[in-house]
């Protein structure tokens, strides 16, 4: 047996600390050598219970280590190209959280550095494409199992957003993860994106305007529209209905067990993603540590971060201008083929 892949999880927060946890109890094949957090007591304080693990507020003192097999990147997107780029230069395996950048620009320069290093070496964490709905509802579209898909309706819905949470974080950080979908779904590229904003919540915080309905067409003219609504106060929801020729799926319906009691019936609402989505990130990260063990990714690449983050741009564009905003994409490398 191979010794366990030497984990460094740069970004110790709501996100960083759930993989360490992750990494640390239920992954196999893996092990966390350090964790990088610019707030040292967070990274000392993530470290403790793990035996041999190293605290670091740098990630420099990590690329300076040479017994470090890969890293997961788990800072906020603004930060993740000053993490990318030198991994790259080193060839060193990441697992980037979603969005490899936060626009199209800087996206693109993370996968120039790629081809530059010759392999795929940065999987982006778009953990719903290992969801079982997930990979039920794209089984179905592939096989036309009720003729031909012709739309996608989506709900992303939030209980409240973090401090900080721009208007523009909506599309950047929440509708991201349905611009992925539609590509996984449809295995084609979004080509335009428009955005409505009605009546707005009172809970929206100051700058926000929430919900958001977003409309984007792919390739071959499939319709796909989101509510994004991330103060919605009674939990989280994230689900999907496909209208096909033939018949309606629906995946990421409510949660079992469904329960009669004391007079009423129903189940339980999921209070965040981490509940939501515990297993598909497991099977994220599991797919990606046996992956890496064999010097590959094994899920989406920068180059659909990079697509995703286009489409981003677009949808920032559409929240201002309330225009159909056309996505650009450069030409895909060879190396993404
Ligand atoms: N896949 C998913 O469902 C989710 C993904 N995310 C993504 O995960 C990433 C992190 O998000 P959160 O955990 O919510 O953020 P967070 O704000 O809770 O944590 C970020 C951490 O990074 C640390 N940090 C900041 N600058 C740093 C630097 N220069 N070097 C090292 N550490 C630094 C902070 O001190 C903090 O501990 C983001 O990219 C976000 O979009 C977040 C939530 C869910
Ligand atoms: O990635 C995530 C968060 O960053 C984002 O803020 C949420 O809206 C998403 O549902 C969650 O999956």
């Amino acid at each position: 047996m191979n010794a366990p892949l030497r984990i460094a999880v740069v970004g110790a927060g709501r996100m960083g600390a759930d993989h360490i946890e992750r990494l640390h109890r239920r992954i196999a094949g893996a092990e966390v050598a350090a964790v990088v957090d610019i707030d040292r007591p967070r990274a000392e304080a993530a470290v403790a219970h793990i035996p041999g693990a190293v605290a670091h507020t740098d990630f420099q003192e990590v690329l300076d280590r040479d017994d470090i097999d890969a890293a997961l990147l788990a800072t906020p997107g603004f930060l993740h190209e000053q993490v990318l780029l030198p991994a790259l230069g080193k060839g060193l395996p990441v697992l980037c959280e979603k969005p490899l950048t936060p626009d199209a620009e800087s996206s693109w320069r993370v996968v120039q550095a790629e081809v530059a290093a010759g392999r795929q070496l940065v999987q982006v964490g778009f953990m719903r494409r290992f969801d079982t709905g997930y990979l039920a509802l794209r089984r179905m579209i592939e096989e036309r199992t009720y003729g031909e898909l012709l739309t996608l309706h989506h709900q992303h819905r939030n209980p409240t957003t973090p401090p900080g949470f721009t208007n523009e974080m909506i599309i950047n950080d929440s509708v991201v993860h349905e611009f992925d979908a539609v590509r996984f779904f449809t295995g084609e590229e979004i080509v335009s994106v428009q955005v409505r904003i009605g009546r707005s919540t009172r809970n929206a915080p100051e700058g926000q305007r929430d919900p958001q309905l977003v409309l984007m067409e792919t390739e071959s003219g499939v319709l796909a529209q989101v509510e994004a609504y991330v103060n919605a106060r009674f939990g989280y929801q994230v689900s999907t209905q496909a209208s096909f020729e033939t018949g309606v799926v629906g995946i990421g319906g409510d949660q079992e067990p469904y329960v009669r009691t004391e007079g009423r019936w129903g189940g339980s609402v999921t209070p965040g993603f981490e509940e939501r989505f515990a297993e598909a990130y497991d099977r994220e990260i599991q797919a990606w540590v046996e992956a890496t063990a064999r010097g590959e990714i094994g899920g989406p690449s920068a180059w659909d971060g990079y697509a995703t983050a286009a489409c981003c741009e677009a949808g920032v564009r559409a929240q201002s201008s309330g225009e159909t905003v056309p996505v650009h994409l450069e030409a895909k490398p060879s190396l993404y083929a």
